[in-house]
């Protein structure tokens, strides 16, 4: 199980506001996409490499102009191509961020701030102190980017786009440049991003970690199809999806801090259906946390053990049963009191204990890691 301080909206799916169709031929590739998208939040545009992600943003932003597409952003046609309209990028109020920070090298990070302010004249949604807050990045002002770390140099880039107060935010795989340290470090100043502004954000990821973290919606691309669409905790609970076979498999449950225990050092955190006790945690109570569960991590028992070390037991149902990566396993979809879990077990644990549709079991939640800490 993994965790970390957790954006709020996940459960909430907004009326759809960005709705974007597109078909882009390249040699040997094709993006053929319908979507209608939450105006808020974080959608995640997840997928393998060459599913076309990256190609799909770009269509976004208005930087692919062959093919056919129809974008609108809150009732404001940006690209119609029957009607031949199009918004050109610079017209459109985004603001992206790159997988390697593209900062000006000859000015210094405040002068690149302001830089970037400026291109957008007026209507200010962001103030510039807010975006140097939000990024942490008030100590850097005067520092030229070739004396900054790669985690510093992106915080800043992310910094430069919102200071051109966007409606929407685009990221391309923001953290695939940096190592894990780096990744972590910045992890946090991304959800306050969501936490904090209003701004949508359309974020490129091919890691379960992140999306699994930041995002409320997610679109699964394939060969430059959309294979699924939804909300985090209903996508992540699919079986039928390729993200079921990887490793990572698994659920994410929105979680409150109910309560801890300074004998032991646990906190209990509670979701609908049940608790899950875990090593203390320094949020008060009554703070929202995203806890990743994941498959490998759930095993299933007939009845509630007893005289077990194992502390985090949830009465569920299971829902579905289907084939997991390997002919030795499979994986099990439970509803615990409305929350899904996924188990991961052997074909003959399946047998032996007559798991089948309807049945009631324990879930019991074995190992408990923590993300983002
Ligand atoms: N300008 C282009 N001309 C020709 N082919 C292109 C062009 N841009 C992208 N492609 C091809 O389109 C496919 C999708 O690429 P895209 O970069 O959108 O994928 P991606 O999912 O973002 O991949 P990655 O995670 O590796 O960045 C790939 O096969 C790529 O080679």
């Amino acid at each position: 199980m993994e965790m970390n301080g957790a954006p709020q909206a996940m459960n909430e799916t907004a009326a759809p506001t960005v709705e974007a169709r597109f078909r882009v031929q390249w040699p040997g590739f094709l993006l053929d996409v319908d979507l209608s998208l939450p105006g808020r939040g974080v959608t995640a545009l997840f997928g393998h490499s060459g599913s076309g992600k990256t190609t799909l943003l770009r269509c976004i932003a208005g930087l692919e102009r062959q093919g056919q597409g129809h974008l609108s952003f809150k009732g404001e046609v940006w690209q119609d191509s029957a009607r031949n309209s199009f918004v050109p990028t610079h017209q459109r109020p985004l603001g992206y961020v790159f997988q390697e920070a593209s900062l000006f090298p000859h000015l210094s990070v405040h002068k690149n701030l302001i830089y970037g302010r400026k291109r957008v004249g007026g209507a200010h949604r962001v103030s510039l102190e807010q975006a140097i807050d939000l990024l942490g990045i008030g100590h850097l002002l005067d520092r030229m980017p070739d004396r900054l770390s790669g985690g510093e140099r992106q915080r800043v880039a992310i910094a430069r786009a919102l200071a051109t107060s966007p409606r929407l935010l685009l990221m391309d795989e923001p953290l695939a440049a940096l190592d894990l340290k780096r990744k972590g470090e910045i992890l946090p100043y991304l959800e306050r991003l969501h936490d904090e502004l209003e701004i949508p954000v359309f974020y490129v990821s091919h890691s379960p970690d992140e999306v699994a973290r930041l995002a409320d919606y997610v679109v699964l691309l394939s060969e430059g199809r959309v294979v699924a669409e939804g909300g985090l905790q209903e996508t992540l609970a699919r079986l039928d999806l390729p993200t079921a076979f990887s490793e990572d498999a698994g659920v994410v449950i929105e979680a409150v801090v109910a309560s801890h225990d300074d004998n032991y050092h646990l906190s209990r955190l509670d979701f609908p259906g049940g608790n899950v006790v875990v090593a203390q945690r320094k949020e008060p109570i009554g703070h929202r946390l995203r806890v990743r569960v994941h498959a490998r991590d759930v095993s299933l028992a007939l009845e509630r053990a007893t005289g077990t070390s194992i502390a985090n037991l949830l009465p569920a149902t299971v829902v579905e049963i289907a084939d997991a990566d390997t002919p030795a396993h499979c994986l099990v979809r439970l509803d615990a009191g409305g929350t899904p879990l996924i188990a991961r077990i052997t074909r003959r644990s399946l047998d032996h204990l007559g798991v089948a549709r309807g049945k009631a079991m324990w879930a019991q939640i074995k190992a408990v890691a923590l993300l983002g800490d």
